[in-house]
């Protein structure tokens, strides 16, 4: 059921669900009613007729990476993007496949707004370079500061996340489940307050925890993202917000298809995706019926350069738009490329054969 939702447009799959094989089969009417049928699943040839390899280099380095690759193709509704990270397994790279095939073949459900509020994304830089970042974003009033960075010590977070807050109105963290529980409570009580800690621990259990231990909203993100059961946050009362992505959420429709079933808020971010990516989470943020945070959907900056134009952030905010990439893309190599498609072959696979 992921890749359904609730009403209209929406609603299609590309995948088919067991609530359609059981429907009857439809009488045929002379003035045809609802959405058009979803298109066929494509085949890895179809994908690989368009597939493109790219190898984008970024100004600074982020979640140790200097060079995003993503294979990009193209369908009838437009471009689509692969581009799990490169130690993921097939078993959660194939969600990434699914939700680049609905962007490029099933296109976006239909908006609710015609603007989307972004956080500028600050890495574990020193303090001093803090205010350079910021300014990549004009009219942003919100920053996302990373925290817990391997090799840097408390008192770099304090720092950063001070230089940040000298800046703008609204600073959340993100220590990408870096800290133990009883560090959790040190670092949050050190930093002061923000808008929220993103994933401060590795579990769902260990964010109820800090929840419960201090006072700072606690959002789930990896705990979302890569658990296997989104939902267990909410049983658990684990997190305050949720912070959604398209790519490993399998779609766009699976994102707002989770976001309804959360019993609260919700932040689009992007996964380091290209501007195709970008494109359908800044489309899956602007479909949600309720949106009361910037989301991070402004990491296009982060790239010196991208398959076209990124998002332009105009008074803080991204609107969406139709991307097509450029003709001169930064492409991989062959020996990068053939592991790409190699890869796209497995998870394609995978994702017919369920
Ligand atoms: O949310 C943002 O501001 C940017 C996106 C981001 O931080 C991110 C990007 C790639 C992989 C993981 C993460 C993360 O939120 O942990
Ligand atoms: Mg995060």
């Amino acid at each position: 059921m992921v890749f359904s939702q609730p009403s209209g447009r929406n609603k299609q799959s590309l995948f088919g669900t067991t609530d359609d094989r059981k429907k009857p089969i439809p009488t045929f009417r002379l003035q045809p009613k609802g959405p058009p049928p979803p298109p066929k699943m494509p085949t890895v040839d179809d994908l690989l007729d368009t597939a493109k390899v790219v190898a984008l280099p970024m100004h600074i380095r982020f979640r140790g990476v200097k060079v995003r690759e993503a294979l990009v193709f193209q369908g009838p509704a437009g471009w689509g993007e692969f581009a799990p990270f490169v130690e993921y397994d097939d078993a959660e790279a194939k969600m990434w496949l699914a939700a680049g095939i609905e962007a490029a073949y099933l296109g976006a459900p239909d908006p609710t707004r015609d603007s989307v509020r972004v956080n500028a994304t600050v890495p574990a830089v020193p303090a001093d370079q803090v205010a350079a970042l910021i300014g990549r974003y004009p009219g942003v009033d919100t920053v996302k500061v990373k925290v817990a960075e391997p090799g840097q010590s408390l008192e770099d977070d304090v720092e950063r996340v001070a230089a940040a807050r000298d800046l703008v109105e609204t600073v959340r963290i993100d220590a990408n489940g870096a800290w133990s529980v009883a560090q959790a409570i040190e670092a949050i009580t050190a930093i002061g307050d923000v808008e929220y800690v993103e994933q401060p621990c590795r579990t769902a259990e260990e964010l109820a925890e800090v929840r419960k231990a201090v006072s700072v909203p606690i959002a789930a993100d990896e705990s979302i993202r890569r658990s296997g059961d989104p939902l267990r946050v909410a049983q658990l009362d684990a997190a305050d917000i949720a912070v959604l992505k398209v790519a490993p959420l399998g779609g766009m429709r699976a994102l707002l298809n989770l976001a309804h079933k959360l019993p609260m808020d919700v932040v689009v971010s992007s996964a380091l995706d290209t501007a195709i990516g970008i494109a359908a989470g800044v489309n899956a943020a602007a479909a949600l019926p309720n949106l009361h945070r910037a989301c991070g959907l402004g990491t296009g900056e982060l790239f010196s350069r991208d398959v076209a134009p990124s998002f332009r952030i105009e008074g803080g905010v991204v609107k969406p738009r139709r991307v097509e990439p450029g003709i001169d893309l930064p492409l991989a190599s062959a020996e990068r490329t053939q592991w790409w498609h190699d890869r796209l072959r497995r998870c394609h696979a995978q994702l017919v054969r369920r």
